[in-house]
């Protein structure tokens, strides 16, 4: 089960070495120093310590440390984070450690094997990221109220836990507690077979024509985006995690492969000029298909972690000039009305684009109603 950890804990912060200055490494060491932390940066990879430096994350690590941080986060792949660890304990780097490997079980387990001192460590993963790697992709606010896993050993003991939950908050996440089997079956779920989801779509666009591509909208760059991963990162994410994510895969797989058998009859229906295309029973599968899909997709919490919310979308119509979103925004702003996402989608070789403000369904009528006074176009009909 998971746990929530209560808001403030009384671990202290003051000095962090962060091994690993990519993505999430120099994500934690930008959120720490926003907080006056002292960060230290290590990375195998000189350049990408000496950039995340240079942008303000950190100082470089010494070689031998001249006294033990408070806490050494392992930014690793997940493949490497048991010989990271057990490098950081022989040289005495930190008093406590963790890690923010996208995988649980394995790493624990390696590290177990590799003798480390799993008192003093308490896993963690960060339910933030991004689809591009390095530190000059990293941004301060990547965790900011999103949930952070712990995953505690045995051994680890209560003050290690909290540090590991203080790194958390001081990053602005919600962490939570989880035994690492539970963790590794959720991401499973969540996180690593949406990720081949998207891959095995992403790859079909290889092969497609370029004027097809030319039309992609925001739904094909929506179910997409994660594809745009690592490579190589990925593929030991999903190493470490194969029998869940094979699990999910199968039973997506299966559904795919019904879809399409569907599909096929219902086309053998038209091409055979039926006046009910494919028959009741491929039009029914289908449609209990895209209807547990939008089942699934209300299930997923809204932001901050709380229940999942539907907010309503208001289309404006939006020149292509410079603070013409600042207007639009300001005229939310001056009706009260808090916007909760902005999605802008600029039509190809035109000088409008659309900006859809996502707001809460009670405020859609009277937002329509201040944008249209103050002369935009708003393409929709009032609820
Ligand atoms: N990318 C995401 O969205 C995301 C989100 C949450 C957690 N994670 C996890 O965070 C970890 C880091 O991922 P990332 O996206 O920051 O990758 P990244 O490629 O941006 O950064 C990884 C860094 O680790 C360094 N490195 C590799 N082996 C090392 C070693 N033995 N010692 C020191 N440095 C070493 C690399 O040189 C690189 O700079 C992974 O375990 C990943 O599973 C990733
Ligand atoms: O938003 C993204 O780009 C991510 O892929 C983030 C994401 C996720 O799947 O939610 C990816 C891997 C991590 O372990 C945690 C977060």
């Amino acid at each position: 089960m998971a746990a929530a950890i209560p808001h403030g804990t009384d671990a202290v912060l003051e000095r962090v070495l962060i091994i690993g200055t990519g993505l999430i490494g120099t994500s934690i060491a930008l959120a720490l120093r926003e907080r006056g932390i002292e960060v230290l940066l290590a990375d195998r990879d000189p350049e990408a310590a000496r950039v995340a430096a240079d942008m303000g994350a950190g100082v470089p690590a010494p070689a031998t440390p001249d006294e033990p941080a408070d806490l050494a986060v392992l930014a690793v792949p997940p493949p490497a984070v048991a010989a990271a660890l057990l490098d950081a304990q022989k040289s005495g780097a930190a008093q406590v450690y963790t890690d923010v490997a996208s995988v649980k079980g394995l790493p624990l387990a390696q590290a177990a094997e590799l003798g480390c001192d799993l008192a003093v460590f308490a896993g963690g993963h960060p339910l933030g990221g991004r689809e591009r790697s390095g530190p000059l992709a990293a941004r301060p606010g990547l965790f900011l109220g999103r949930p952070w896993v712990l995953c505690p050993t045995a051994e680890s003991t209560e003050a290690v836990v909290a540090s590991a939950a203080a790194l958390a908050l001081a990053c602005g996440a919600n962490p939570v507690t989880m035994d690492a089997v539970e963790h590794d079956r959720a991401v499973a779920l969540i996180s690593h077979a949406p990720h081949v989801v998207a891959s095995a779509m992403a790859a079909r666009f290889t092969a497609g024509p370029e004027r097809a591509l030319a039309l992609a909208g925001q739904g094909a760059r929506d179910v997409t985006r994660i594809a745009g991963g690592d490579p190589r990162l990925w593929h030991g994410i999903l190493a470490a995690n194969a029998q869940p994510v094979a699990d999910v895969i199968d039973a997506v797989a299966r559904d795919l492969a019904a879809a399409a058998a569907g599909l096929r009859a219902a086309a053998g229906g038209v091409a055979a000029g039926g006046a009910e295309p494919g028959g009741v029973g491929a039009a029914r599968d289908t449609l209990d298909l895209l209807a547990r899909g939008a089942a699934g997709h209300g299930r997923i919490p809204g932001k901050h972690g709380g229940p999942a919310t539907r907010h309503a979308v208001v289309p404006v119509l939006a020149a292509d000039r410079p603070g013409e979103l600042a207007l639009i925004v300001q005229a939310a702003g001056v009706a009260g009305i808090n916007i909760e996402d902005v999605l802008i989608e600029h039509s190809q070789g035109r000088s409008v684009g659309v900006v859809e403000l996502a707001v809460a369904p009670e405020s859609a009528r009277r937002l329509i109603e201040e944008l249209r006074a103050r002369g935009w176009s708003v393409p929709v009909a009032p609820a």
